[in-house]
């Protein structure tokens, strides 16, 4: 056995990218990804729709939900201002690894924090773990059958304020049919679907924001 796909991952990053610099780390997956090795990340095109909604909301906390190898935990935390905080969850403890080492190398580890362990046993905790109140906005990017009952259970939780913005990635592709039945049906939530593609492919997804109406 050799490297796996987010260690070449890091490796292009290391190569291509300036220490400091998330855009150039950006730059270096987008290229690596589309050129090289195709990966999960949520990519360029989708990334420019969650640039333009994460600059309009301006959040304080952010909650993501699957880091991957942090290509959106950089694309988001680059964005954020000065003092405010994003929360990160993954699952696998070697994407894990590889993402801290590329959320470093982008500069943005004091934004960040990534916690590794399952959404559905860490949510109930962000209150009395990181003192988090509520969070602004949630970038939702892990397993797709997840998405629905991890929404119900941040309401539960009350972790969701009037106003908070959830964006869920692969609505599309692979698909998140429950979760989307579950936003657009409920009075709870406004809804909208910006179109693109899968990251690095000509196939339909998109992202669907929902304002919790509280
Ligand atoms: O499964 C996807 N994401 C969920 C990731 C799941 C894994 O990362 C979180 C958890 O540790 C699990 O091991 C996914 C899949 C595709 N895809 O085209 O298959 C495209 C995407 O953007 C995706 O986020
Ligand atoms: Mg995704």
């Amino acid at each position: 056995t050799g490297t796996s796909r987010p260690q070449r991952m890091l490796k292009a990053v290391q190569k291509n990218a300036t220490k400091g610099d998330p855009q150039s780390v950006i730059s270096a997956i987008d290229y690596y990804c589309r050129h090289k090795e195709w990966a999960m990340n949520v990519g360029d095109d989708k990334g420019l729709i969650l640039d333009s909604v994460l600059m309009e909301v301006n959040p304080s906390t952010v909650l993501e939900l699957g880091t991957y190898c942090g290509y959106s935990t950089v694309r988001i935390a680059r964005l954020m201002s000065p003092g405010s905080k994003l929360i990160t969850v993954e699952f696998n403890p070697a994407f894990a690894e590889v993402a801290r080492q590329i959320i470093a190398y982008a500069g943005l580890q004091d934004k960040v924090t990534l916690v590794e362990g399952s959404s559905g046993d860490l949510i109930p905790k962000m209150k009395e773990r990181f003192g988090i109140k509520y969070f602004d906005f949630v970038f939702l990017d892990h397993w797709k059958d997840s998405y629905a009952p991890d929404t119900k259970l941040l309401e539960d939780c009350g972790l969701l304020k009037k106003g908070t913005v959830l964006l869920a990635d692969n609505v599309i592709c692979p698909g998140a049919p429950e979760y989307l039945k579950y936003v657009r049906n409920s009075p709870r939530y406004e809804s909208r679907y910006y179109k693109s593609n899968l990251e690095y492919t000509k196939a339909e997804d998109g992202l669907e924001k929902s304002v919790f109406l509280g």
